[in-house]
């Protein structure tokens, strides 16, 4: 006979349970089945909310009317009037004294477990089964201890197996979990998710062949899938790390579930009654034999910490905490104490806190007079993360994640074989926190979260391209990119999620205004791990903010030069930040668009090779227009419309005429190479003829064709037969000189034959002195500018 355990959530109206009668059907045609069923749905939630405001002497009536509704199976042949009756009169009793009484609660809630199990016998007979209703009252006794049961193995036995002899061969029991008696015939429960165990203990008394556990998720998982989407289903597990992980709050199973069986050596199998026949995760003696590795989680715990310059080479401080809360039946979970014993801190369940503090406060009454104990704290809003199994520096690694995600670890605890670590963190990151842990100690696939804002020529490419190629990104970097938002100067969209290849349609649509502020909350408050800001505008009141980006944890990519190079001062602020809250950013794409240049100069700088000058074409679109111009009849106008319609300038390409761009890259560099330069310290010879200077838009200028083509003509005029003419940057580092200006450069020089809208620069060093380096290639253009921050958001990928 094998036993089978539904959880509520596969005794949810409507598809739920009649899946469940499907493959208790198809389950007893091959062997004798006996069922343990759990309240269905939401239920027992419902009655313990039922229970609390009986206590409160508030009216049950509508919610009581709501719970019974929710029990009522349309067609079945089941009256439940006289449940409804016992349990309303429980509830004015409740009422009318209003004092808590945990075996009354415990009554309350068997109604659950009750109805259920009587409904699925009903359903099951309505399918020709001979299904016999079964109390586990009436089969398992235990002794209420402290918060926790201890059940009578021998009675409980002996009640269970004789009711199951006393069973007709075809009959099918459908027993009712998580419930039990007291030695005096009171009704106790197991504690939340005990129908696990009841199932277990049942098996191991009739010397079942397997448990099958059917509940809504096919097996065991890495870590609770409900927080971790990438966690990895585990097929099989020895009792011993089964155990280990119902210890540490994988809710999958009850505590004490495996403790049955080990004995026995009944296998247990998972399975979702939501997928019959896929493979579930099996646990027995042998496991897989390869070890474990999971991370699983406890909720709204409370960290009581004691501190006290008093506690100092006090002896049995320790000894007095923990024997006042044994005897207040207050179990710790977790402790963790500084050898400098000037405090000690602890997890306790939520519900034991208050007596907690009372307690404690109680017995060190005289130190906390003295001030030898400066104060108990209690912070009710904990959680902890378990890393269950034997793993390579996981703790390091888990430490070092949740710095970079700013989370904040309140208390540290690894066991002595590096076997269990758990780590105590704020309720409201858990999901983020967990999300970190498991990825660092899986060196599993890492997401980082997106949030981009621009999406003109530069944003949309990346936003495209990341779409386009995320499937390899993921195959080659086990790295995943998700864009959980995107916002133009206007709109913004946000899904924690993440938007595909329809981004661009869903902020069409968008009704929601682009708002910093709520921005940043939304991103703080979401729970995502490794959020990476992409600045793709040119949005100088956006860069004011990066502060505000770093300072909340999130890392940042940048096609935006504003940053870099306004003044000094805030640049430096910047840099303190990002190193005080150790946060990334990257700008590859400032100066050169994809070409690697601030990467190379920061490492010629890092290495001590002196960096004496850079020069060269900064600018793309300034690169194509003398490119062309210096060589081809056609007038400056005409080439600088068609460097427009190439999209290489400004749409007003005086931006880039005037030098100022050019000047902003330069600032860059030399700020790279340690110099305290601002943008007024740059010597710019302005491409804007000064008769033209004043002029107020763009097509207006344009109309004076005339004179600025008759500008450059002169210019031109003047040139060489082997000359061309460049606009070139010039970084003098030892002079402490920034120049921007129209130069003469020998056709045959590097700087004479680039081609198009290439960038060239030339850098100087200690070791290059007379042959520099020479970094060329496309220096403008949204598709390169955009891959450039797609590799600096890869690199950050690289940091987590
Ligand atoms: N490591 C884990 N693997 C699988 N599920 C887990 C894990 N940790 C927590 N869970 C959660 O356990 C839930 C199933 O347990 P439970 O709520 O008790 O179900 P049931 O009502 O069927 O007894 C799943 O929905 C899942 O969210
Ligand atoms: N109904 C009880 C017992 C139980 O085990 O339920 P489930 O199998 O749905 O986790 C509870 O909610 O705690």
């Amino acid at each position: 006979m094998k036993v089978l355990k539904f959880g509520g959530k596969s005794l949810g109206n409507g598809e739920p349970v009649k899946s469940a009668i499907d493959i208790i059907q198809k389950e007893q045609s091959t062997e004798a089945v006996a069922l343990v069923i759990s309240a269905r749905g939401q239920s027992t939630d419902l009655l313990l909310a039922l229970y609390a405001k009986a206590v409160a002497g508030a009216d049950v009536t509508p919610d009581l009317e709501n719970f019974f509704a929710y029990q009522y199976i349309k067609g079945l042949n089941l009256d439940l009037s006289s449940y409804q009756t016992e349990l309303q009169q429980l509830l004015e009793a409740l009422q009318l004294l209003g004092v808590t009484n945990n075996r009354i609660k415990d009554r309350v809630v068997a109604f659950g477990e009750v109805i259920s199990a009587l409904t699925v016998t009903e359903l099951l007979r309505q399918q020709g089964l001979d299904a016999v209703f079964a109390d586990a009252r009436q089969l398992l006794v235990g002794r209420c201890v402290a918060n926790d049961v201890a059940v009578d193995f021998a009675l409980s036995k002996e009640k269970t197996t004789r009711f199951f002899s006393a069973l007709a061969p075809q009959q099918i029991p459908v027993i009712t979990g998580f419930i039990a008696s007291d030695p005096e015939g009171k009704t106790i429960t197991l504690g939340r998710n005990g129908s696990n165990y009841t199932a277990t203990l049942i098996a191991s008394f009739i010397q079942a062949t397997e448990v099958q556990n059917w509940t809504d998720i096919d097996g065991v998982y890495t870590a609770s899938p409900k927080y971790v989407k990438n966690a990895q289903k585990i097929p099989h597990l020895s009792y011993r790390e089964a155990n280990e992980l119902a210890n540490f709050g994988a809710r999958i199973l009850h505590a004490k579930t495996i403790l049955p069986l080990v004995e026995s050596g009944i296998p247990l199998k998972i399975f979702s009654s939501f997928a019959y026949g896929r493979e579930g995760t099996l646990i027995d003696e042998k496991g897989s034999g390869k070890g474990i590795k999971a991370v699983s989680t406890i909720e709204d715990v409370s960290l009581v910490s004691i501190e006290g310059r008093g506690l100092l080479g006090k002896v049995g401080i320790d000894a007095r905490i923990f024997s006042a809360l044994s005897s207040n039946s207050i179990s710790v979970r977790l402790i963790s104490q500084a050898s400098s014993e000037r405090g000690i801190g602890f997890i306790v369940n939520k519900e034991d806190a208050q007596l907690t503090e009372q307690v404690l406060t109680k017995e060190f009454s005289e130190e906390l007079g003295h001030q030898d104990i400066s104060r108990i704290q209690v912070n009710n809003n904990m959680a902890i993360i378990a890393i269950v199994g034997r793993h390579n520096y996981s703790l390091e690694k888990a430490i070092y994640g949740l710095r970079r995600n700013k989370i904040w670890l309140h208390l540290i605890s690894n066991s002595i074989n590096g076997e269990h670590i758990s780590l105590v963190v704020d309720n409201q990151d858990l999901k983020k926190a967990v999300n970190v842990v498991h990825n660092q100690v899986f060196g599993a696939m890492k997401t980082l979260n997106l949030f981009a804002f621009g999406k003109g020529t530069v944003g949309g490419k990346l936003l495209d391209q990341l779409v386009r190629t995320g499937d390899d990104v993921i195959r080659r970097r086990n790295l995943m990119i998700r864009i959980v938002g995107v916002a133009d100067s206007k709109k913004m969209i946000f899904s924690e999620d993440g938007f595909t290849h329809n981004w661009r349609e869903e902020l069409a649509a968008s009704q929601q205004a682009t708002d910093f502020g709520n921005i940043i909350n939304l991103l703080k408050t979401s729970g995502l791990e490794n959020i990476v800001i992409a600045d793709n505008t040119s949005s100088q009141e956006l860069t004011e903010q990066y502060p505000v980006i770093v300072n909340s944890g999130f890392d940042i990519v940048a096609s935006n030069k504003k940053a870099n190079s306004i003044s000094y001062a805030f640049y430096e602020g910047l840099r303190n930040d990002l190193k005080k809250r150790g946060k990334l950013f990257f700008y590859e794409t400032n100066v050169g668009a994809g070409l690697p240049l601030i990467d190379t100069i920061k490492h010629l700088h890092n290495s001590s090779d002196k960096i004496e000058r850079i020069r060269g074409v900064f600018s793309g679109s300034l690169s194509y227009i003398f490119n062309k111009f210096s060589v081809e009849g056609k007038s400056f106008s005409t080439i600088l419309t068609e460097a427009k319609e190439k999209g290489y300038t400004e749409p007003d390409a005086r931006e880039d005429l005037c030098g100022l761009d050019v000047a902003r890259k330069l600032i860059i560099l030399a700020r790279e190479v340690g110099l305290q330069t601002e943008l007024e310290d740059v010597e710019v010879e302005s491409l804007v003829p000064p008769s033209l200077a004043a002029i107020g838009p763009f097509e207006e200028f344009m109309a004076q064709a005339e004179t600025l083509d008759a500008y450059f003509a002169t210019i031109k005029a003047s040139l060489n037969e082997d000359e061309v003419l460049r606009y070139v940057g010039d970084l003098m580092v030892a002079e402490n000189k920034l120049t921007v200006s129209l130069v003469k450069a020998s056709k045959n020089s590097p700087l004479g034959n680039i081609q198009n809208a290439d960038s060239l620069f030339e850098i100087y060093t200690e070791s290059y002195e007379t042959q520099p380096i020479i970094i060329q290639g496309a220096g403008a253009g949204a598709e390169v500018t955009a891959r450039g921050v797609y590799s600096d958001l890869i690199r950050i990928g690289g940091h987590y």
